[in-house]
């Protein structure tokens, strides 16, 4: 049998091809018509005007009949995705707007569903559903194939190096080899030959020949935590090592190629460094590439239900949270961050004999020096909406997640209509199935 030959018709070309044909095609038929009534029609202007309505109905109908075309699957496909149960519990009011957004409705909510799919499919240990969380995991899902350095900066305990290894994992270097360097951790003399290796007899101690972490890291990551407490010789040597992609080891004159993507994170502020002298710019800027910034914890509040509600899912005992310690949770300044979330979740899942964590057994928390100040500092360029917001969308996510996700008793503890909360869960961007997830 003949195989029929298939064309790939793109509608953005094809669509403006057949309105400009019709655009001609009118021109040149008016400006046959005028020339044709002017030399045998004394009555010009009836015949034109007759000639004018037809060619403007001709071009409206096949306009028309045109868009109809082209239309028609879209709409099939908009009435199909309305029927979809995930699409009619986000978004009951479909049929109160005109078509153009209903459509454009329907097309916001399947990008977010697929978008919010892919992160937690993707990365299932980086809890967390603020805004910030999701940009970094759209972040990670750009940067991790390709081989750009990466430098991940934020407080300590914010999740920095769950963020590296999350980029190792998706990147084109996942089975190669993962070297991972503390350089606050490692004596200042003894980093260089840790980085570059050395050579038997380099210094006292040096019994034996010894490959540097670049070198154990060819054809894979590198991973340099803490580079903001690097000594500013040793910030010479990597920056030399970065540029030539070759380095030598402590004692030795010949030089190694490596191929290693670098991933760099500090806790340190990098301007403050620059500015006191204690980091090179020339090394930053190289590291600078691809930088991704994890705000602390008390920056994005409304991910410390969720990220409780995580840590206690891994214990044995079915554990919960009652609203109370959800609060006291809420307004803690966590200067330890997530890592110390989950150590007070561990603890309290140990001393709550009943199974709910009540206030008492979150203990080792800074109760009462809630860094409020922080929050409600009036900094520059403060918002108050946004403030405020913020504020509005932790308490929602703290009923949400006490309810495990059910809306009805969550508009109940807050005293609030089913639906203004889901109106509010709507405007927050609030993703109540991981709080169903998670609860
Ligand atoms: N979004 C998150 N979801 C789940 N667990 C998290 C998340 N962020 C951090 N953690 C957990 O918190 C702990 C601390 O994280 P991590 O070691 O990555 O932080 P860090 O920023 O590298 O800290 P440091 O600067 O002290 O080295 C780890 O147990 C990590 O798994």
């Amino acid at each position: 049998m003949k195989k029929s030959r298939q064309y790939f018709i793109r509608l953005n070309i094809i669509v403006p091809i057949i309105f400009s044909c019709l655009a001609i095609l009118t021109l040149v038929v008016t400006y046959r018509l005028t020339l044709y009534s002017i030399d045998t029609h004394g009555d010009t202007i009836s015949y034109l005007a007759a000639w004018g309505i037809a060619v403007v109905l001709f071009t409206f109908i096949a306009g028309w009949l045109i868009s109809r075309t082209i239309l028609k699957p879209v709409e099939a496909f908009v009435r199909e995705a309305e029927k979809l149960p995930a699409m009619q519990q986000s978004a009951p009011e479909f049929n109160t707007k005109d078509e153009l957004s209903r459509y454009t409705q329907v097309f916001t909510q399947i990008t977010d569903f697929l978008s919010k799919m892919d992160a937690r499919e993707l990365f299932p240990e980086i809890v967390g559903q603020s805004k910030v969380i999701r940009s970094v995991l759209s972040q990670i899902i750009k940067v991790a194939p390709t081989d750009v350095t990466v430098l991940i900066t934020g407080e300590s305990g914010t999740g920095k190096e769950l963020v590296a290894q999350a980029i190792l994992k998706h990147s084109k270097r996942r089975e190669g080899p993962y070297i991972a360097v503390n350089c606050a951790a490692i004596p200042q003399g003894l980093l260089e030959s840790e980085l570059f290796g050395h050579e038997k007899g380099a210094f006292t101690g040096a019994v034996s020949q010894k490959k540097g972490k670049f070198e154990l890291a060819d054809k894979g990551t590198l991973f340099l935590d803490e580079i903001g407490d690097m000594p500013l010789e040793t910030q010479a040597k990597i920056l030399r090592a970065l540029e030539n992609g070759t380095c030598e080891r402590v004692g030795g004159t010949q030089s190694i190629s490596f191929d290693v993507r670098v991933i760099a994170a500090t806790n340190k502020d990098f301007v403050e460094l620059i500015k006191n002298g204690q980091f090179r710019e020339d090394l930053f800027h190289r590291l600078n590439v691809f930088p991704i910034h994890l705000p602390p914890l008390r920056h994005r509040r409304e991910d410390i239900p969720i990220l409780a509600e995580y840590f206690l899912e891994k214990h044995e005992k079915d554990i919960h949270l009652s609203p109370e310690a959800i609060q006291v949770l809420l307004v803690s300044p966590w200067p330890g961050n997530i890592r110390e979330l989950r150590n007070i979740m561990e603890r309290a899942a140990v001393l709550a004999e009943d199974g709910t964590i009540l206030p008492k057994h979150l203990t080792g928390l800074a109760i009462g020096e809630s860094e409020h100040d922080d929050e409600l500092a009036l900094d520059e360029g403060v918002n108050l909406d946004d403030k405020l917001e913020g504020v509005e969308r932790s308490i929602i996510i703290a009923a949400l997640t006490k309810t495990g996700g059910v809306q009805v008793r969550a508009a109940e503890i807050l005293g609030i209509k089913e639906r203004s909360l889901w109106h509010r869960i709507r405007k927050y961007e609030i993703d109540v199935k991981s709080l169903k997830m998670h609860g």
